[in-house]
This record gives structure tokens, sequence and C-alpha cells, in this order.
């Protein structure tokens, strides 16, 4: 596990690669006493990336670039610094280190950049430190700091249940193309759910451990056609709720025969199915001309989760 550090001049640098993700099925049941709702989620690791790059400090400190940069705390609630303190008090490390986060993530966007970044912190400190952790105990750590976090660690395609922390690996065939079409405003998980919970009535009635059988079929077959079918997000509707105007986008990305379209996570990323890398140009340019995005990127699916990369920055 432990990872060497790359020498730069004679600065030691360890950067981590970690995706964002979207969820193709996100089945959504009740909330629960403890105020969270239970989640049965097919998540997919996309190539749409944040890199961590850890170097000496003193203390645990932080900086971060990237469109949205200024969108993101650098305070003590950062997820990143808070993996880096977490795993530091496991493992009784008391070094400094300064954390670069570079972000192209959409922030509260509902690709979990943050949860990237937390995953991402966890192995450059990792490796930083020389802590040897086990992926065991890099996913207990990760599971502390959010429910998306241990999907960032492992990447690739995965069911997540209990808050989607729980993980099984999942079959999938083939690369998926993807139009991600990114809010400048984003929209905040907890008012996302709280909106699911006054549509009462608003999930799929459906859900369970066997909610996303069709789904998880055209992914081990490779079959986009039939995945753009099967994609589901009960947060849909609260998403719409909060901010009607993604319908049009929606509707924007469905006119140009994209194979299946839906918000990602909380929103208010939409997500477009592509049949192909060309085809996914071509949805892009139609919504940037239909002007119902602020950003949009191009990426594709499964990836692997977060991972020291072998190449520093120039
Ligand atoms: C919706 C999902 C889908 O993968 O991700 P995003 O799309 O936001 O990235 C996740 O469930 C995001 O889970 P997580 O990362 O834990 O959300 P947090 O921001 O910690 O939660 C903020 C608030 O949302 C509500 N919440 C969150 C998760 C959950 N399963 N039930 C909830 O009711 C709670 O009120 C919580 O206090
Ligand atoms: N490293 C981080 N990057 C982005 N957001 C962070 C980070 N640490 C904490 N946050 C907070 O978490 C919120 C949502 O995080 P993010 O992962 O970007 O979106 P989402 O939960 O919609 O996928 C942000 O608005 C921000 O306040």
């Amino acid at each position: 596990m432990t990872q060497p550090r790359v020498e730069i001049g004679s600065q030691p640098e360890v950067r981590v690669r970690a995706p964002g993700k979207v969820n193709l099925g996100l089945r959504v049941g009740a909330r629960e006493p403890d105020g969270y709702h239970p989640l049965v989620t097919v998540f997919q690791a996309v190539s749409v990336y944040e890199d961590v790059v850890a170097t000496p400090g003193d203390g645990l400190t932080l900086s971060v670039s990237g469109p949205q940069a200024h969108l993101v705390p650098t305070d003590e609630t950062n997820l990143a610094l808070r993996a880096a303190r977490a795993l530091a008090e496991f493992a009784g490390i008391d070094d400094g280190v300064h954390l670069h986060i570079e972000k192209s993530v959409p922030v509260a966007g509902g690709m979990a950049g943050g949860s990237a970044d937390a995953a991402a912190a966890l192995l450059a400190c990792d490796a930083f430190w020389g802590a040897g952790l086990s992926r065991d105990q890099l996913h207990e750590l990760a599971a502390g700091l959010g429910s998306d976090v241990p999907f960032g660690l492992v990447g690739h395609t995965a069911i997540g249940s209990g808050r989607g922390d729980v993980l099984t690996p999942a079959l999938s065939r083939g690369e998926y193309h993807w139009v991600f079409a990114v809010r400048d405003v984003g929209l905040s998980t907890a008012r996302v759910y709280a909106e699911f919970d006054a549509l009462a009535g608003a999930g799929s009635g459906a859900f369970g451990p066997d909610s996303d059988l069709e789904l998880l079929q055209a992914l081990r077959a490779g079959d986009a056609t039939a995945l753009g079918r099967a994609l589901r997000n009960d947060l849909q509707p609260a998403a719409l709720e909060l901010a009607p105007e993604l319908a049009e986008t929606l509707a924007a990305a469905d006119d140009v025969g994209a194979l299946g379209v839906l918000v990602s996570g909380s929103g208010p990323t939409v997500a477009a199915l592509a049949r192909s890398r060309a085809h996914a140009q071509v949805i892009g340019a139609a919504l940037t001309a239909a002007g119902v995005a602020d950003t949009v990127l191009t990426a594709v699916g499964p990836v692997p989760g977060a991972r020291v990369i072998a190449s520093p920055s120039p």
C-alpha cells in the first residue's frame, strides 16, 4: 500500500487523482430516525477528476485551484483537510502536510467532488507519511467522512446500500460516454432530501435490493441503449422542484437523441448518456447553443477510484 514519493527538485510530492461519479440508479427510502434516508444506488465513476497534491507543510494546510475554487471552503470543514486529520489521528502521526486540490468536478453539483477530494487526500497522506494503512482501514476512515467517500476510493461501478457507503462491485462491460451540463449555482444535498420528504410519494415505490435489475443487466451486457432506458433517480423530482430550469436541460438533451438523461445525484448537474464520443460532442454543443448549461463537460465511465499517479504535473 505504501507508495514512493516523487521527488521534484528537493521537494517530495505525492499526487493522487480521484474521480467524480454519477448515480445511474438512485432509489431512496423513507427518512429514518437518524435523519438520513436509506439508499440503493448504482455508482459509476467518471473521467472528471480531482487531483490532490501533498507536499511538506507546517501543520495541515490547504489550497484550491480550478474554475470554481472560490466556492470551496478552505477552513477545517474542507473534506480533504478532515481526511488528513482523520488519518493522522488514526495512525498517530503529527507531521504536517500541505494539500493542494486541483478541482474539475463541479462544486455542490451532485457529482461528489468533495468526496473525491477526501478519498484522494486519504491516499495522498497515507503515501506521503508512509503510514501504510490497509484498504480496509482506508475504507473505514472514508465512511466516517461521508457516504460517498468510500466509492471515491474504489471507483469503477458499484452498488451502494446503507447510505451509499456499503459497496458491492458491479459487473460492467464497455465504456459509456457522458455529457454533464453544469450550473454555476449548486443545490444543497440537505435541501434536496428535505424536498424529497415534502413531495412524499415521489419515490419509486420500488425501494429495495432488486430495484435496479434492468440497469445492472444493461451494464453486464455493455448495452448503452438499455442503460439509457434504465437510468433512474428518485431525487430528480425534488431537484426539479428546487431548480425548475433543469427541465429545459433534460429536454434539450433528449431532443438531440441522448440515450438517457437524468439529474446527477442531488443535482443540479444533468447527465446525458451518448451513443459515442462523437455523439457526446454533438449533445454538448446543442446544450451550449440552447443556453441550458453554464459549462458542459464530456467524460467516459467507468474509471478507477483514487490512485497515486506516476507523473507529477510539469
Ligand atoms: C445524494 C448523494 C447520492 O450519492 O450524493 P450527491 O449527489 O449529493 O453527491 C448522497 O446521498 C449524498 O450523501 P452525503 O454526501 O452523505 O450527503 P451529506 O452532504 O453528508 O448530507 C447532507 C444532508 O442530506 C441529508 N441526507 C444525506 C444523505 C442521505 N442518505 N439521506 C439524507 O437525508 C441529511 O439531512 C444530511 O444532513
Ligand atoms: N473539498 C471540497 N470540495 C468541495 N466541496 C466541499 C469540500 N469540502 C467541503 N465541501 C462542502 O461540501 C459541499 C458539497 O460538496 P460537493 O461534493 O462538491 O457536492 P455534492 O455533495 O453535490 O456532490 C460544498 O458546497 C462545500 O460546502
